[in-house]
């Protein structure tokens, strides 16, 4: 299988310039700043990084949303110039492309899609709409901004996608809504050919469900791999006596509470900590708390350093 076959978006040396609110007068500033990217073909990456970390920048110019400055991204097999440009067929996104008139109901959606898209299927729309408990004559602008969420998500799954790529899918979602989604999800990877790629801060019930996680740090991507090969390269500590400097070289984004410090450690890092730490394997949501931890103090000290 080639590359091109085997990864379903590729991005490589991706800038992203966006206009400075604080200089308006000045240039556009690139707030996604040599970022590389594989999402391989037929699996679930997860995208995680801090607020303003630049995954929504990122997905936007991977969806052909947002031109970009320097760098190539290739999405199923298609290569997209700089500008903005429609995404290939066979890509559908949330939030979509184009935003519907405030005033249309989904029916007006349904028929817009219908034309629009190829292979777009009004029955499974209909029925994801009904899942979703999201009445049919209410206008857009009357909709919660989860219900919005949600109609967006069933635009998209209609459109059959061999690629979603999905922002915030899960903000505004109650917990049972959340969870249904999830499970929509999973039927959807169930499909033969099926890629998602999926920017999250809620990583809950994603075990077993995302394959790879990339996190975004300032721009740029500071971790990616396999989830489970990820699982394996740490494991989290529990230390409840006190960390020495030294000791602290080998915690990756410790926190200290009452009850003592936690943090990840590599595991060939474990040998050298305390008899009585207790050490666990760790789970997608704990390595992402930790190394995002680890990616501000970084930055923190770097901002010190610069002063
Ligand atoms: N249209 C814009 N004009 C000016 N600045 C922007 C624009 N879009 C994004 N930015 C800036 O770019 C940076 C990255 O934003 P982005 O929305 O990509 O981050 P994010 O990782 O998706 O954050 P969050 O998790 O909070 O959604 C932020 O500093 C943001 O303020």
């Amino acid at each position: 299988m080639s590359e091109n076959r085997s990864h379903a978006v590729i991005v490589r040396g991706l800038e992203v310039r966006v206009p400075s609110a604080a200089k308006p007068f000045a240039g556009p500033l690139p707030v996604v700043r040599g970022l590389d990217l594989t999402v391989p073909t037929g699996q679930v990456t997860v995208m995680v990084g801090a607020n303003g970390a630049g995954k929504t920048t990122t997905l936007r110019a991977v969806t052909g949303a947002h031109p970009f400055s320097a760098g190539s991204i290739e999405v199923l097999g298609t290569a997209l110039g700089p500008a903005r440009v429609r995404p290939p067929q066979g890509v559908a996104s949330l939030p979509g492309i184009s935003a519907h008139p405030r005033r249309w109901t989904s029916r007006h959606i349904a028929r817009m899609r219908k034309d629009a898209v190829p292979g777009f299927d009004v029955t499974w729309f209909e029925e994801l709409l009904t899942a979703f408990g999201i009445p049919r004559e209410q206008e857009v602008n009357r909709l919660s901004q989860g219900q919005a969420t949600q109609l967006g998500l069933a635009s998209a799954l209609a459109q059959d996608p061999r690629l979603l790529i999905l922002d915030e899918p899960f903000a505004h979602l109650d917990p049972l809504a959340r969870t249904e989604l999830v499970d929509v999800l999973r039927c959807f990877m169930a499909g033969e050919d099926r890629t998602l790629l999926i920017a999250t801060h809620d990583l809950e019930g994603m075990e077993r469900f995302a394959d790879q996680l990339v996190m975004v740090s300032r721009g740029v991507d500071v971790v990616s791999g396999d989830v489970e090969s990820l699982r394996d390269e740490f494991l989290l500590c529990a230390i409840d006596s006190e960390v020495t400097t030294e000791l602290e070289a080998s915690l990756v984004g410790p926190t200290t509470t009452g009850a003592g410090t936690s943090a990840l450690v590599a595991v060939d890092d474990a040998v050298g900590l305390p008899t009585t730490a207790t050490l666990r394997r760790p789970d997608v949501s704990e390595i992402v708390t930790h190394l995002l931890r680890a990616a501000r103090d970084d930055a923190a000290a770097e901002r010190r350093t610069a002063r």
